[in-house]
């Protein structure tokens, strides 16, 4: 058993959703939870809570997920982005990180994984251009989204998506960013809770459509 399967809490959900790429999802949290501390990755309480907290909270995103192109901000140790992208081989996705010693590891833990879906852009949100524009937008603890809608809108396609990972204080955000919300054209916000009755670490999306 690896030590990813050992952090493994509850293994029927995993398999729910991971599939046939458990064993990519076992690979990088083992990674992650080796590496992960000394790295400056994540912090040295995370990693007893890792597969509960990290990885299975941000797979629960996956089916929120359509086939284009999705760029994750500010990834990070690669939560959401590269669980999303063992969970999604459909999926492509551009993971977009300023921190060079953290796109490294992005793309050293990618190839490592053989995930071809994937692609770094070591830029800030604001500076990144995609002109044809990506399908949807992922993030998780980087910033109020008074802030990051701002931040990110311009990287949409028409008709695309952002998917954002939120606190228990969502609906008090959306709130304060209802400026940015209306500035930025958003439509068909709403906040979604994911993982209900399945794990007891639930996650909460903001979802919006640009036009
Ligand atoms: C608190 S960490 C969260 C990392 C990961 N998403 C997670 O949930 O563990 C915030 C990350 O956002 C990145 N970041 C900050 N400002 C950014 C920006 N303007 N564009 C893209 N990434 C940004 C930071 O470098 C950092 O890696």
């Amino acid at each position: 058993m690896t030590e990813g399967a050992a952090l493994e809490t509850e293994p029927e959900v995993a398999e729910a959703l991971f599939g046939s790429r458990i064993d990519l999802a076992r690979q990088y949290t083992t990674s992650l939870a080796r590496r992960g501390e000394e790295l400056g990755l994540i912090g040295p309480l995370e990693v007893p809570r890792l597969w509960t907290r990290h990885i299975v909270n941000c797979a629960l995103v996956a089916p929120l997920l359509r086939p284009g192109v999705v760029g994750d901000i500010g990834s990070g140790a690669g939560l959401p982005g590269l669980v999303l992208a063992i969970a999604r081989p459909d999926v492509d996705f551009v993971l977009i990180e300023p921190m060079e010693r953290r796109a490294e590891w992005l793309r050293a833990e990618s190839n490592r994984l053989g995930l071809e879906n994937v692609t770094v852009d070591r830029s800030r949100s604001q500076d990144a251009p995609y002109a044809e524009g990506l399908t949807q937008l992922t993030a998780r603890a980087v910033t109020a989204l008074s802030k990051l809608i701002p931040a990110t809108d311009h990287l949409l396609a028409p008709g695309g998506e952002m998917v954002f990972m939120k606190g228990a204080r969502i609906d008090e955000e959306i709130e304060a960013a209802s400026k940015a919300i209306r500035k930025a054209r958003l439509r068909n916000v709403e906040s979604i809770v994911l993982g209900e009755g399945i794990t007891p670490e639930i996650t909460r999306v903001f979802r919006a459509r640009v036009d």
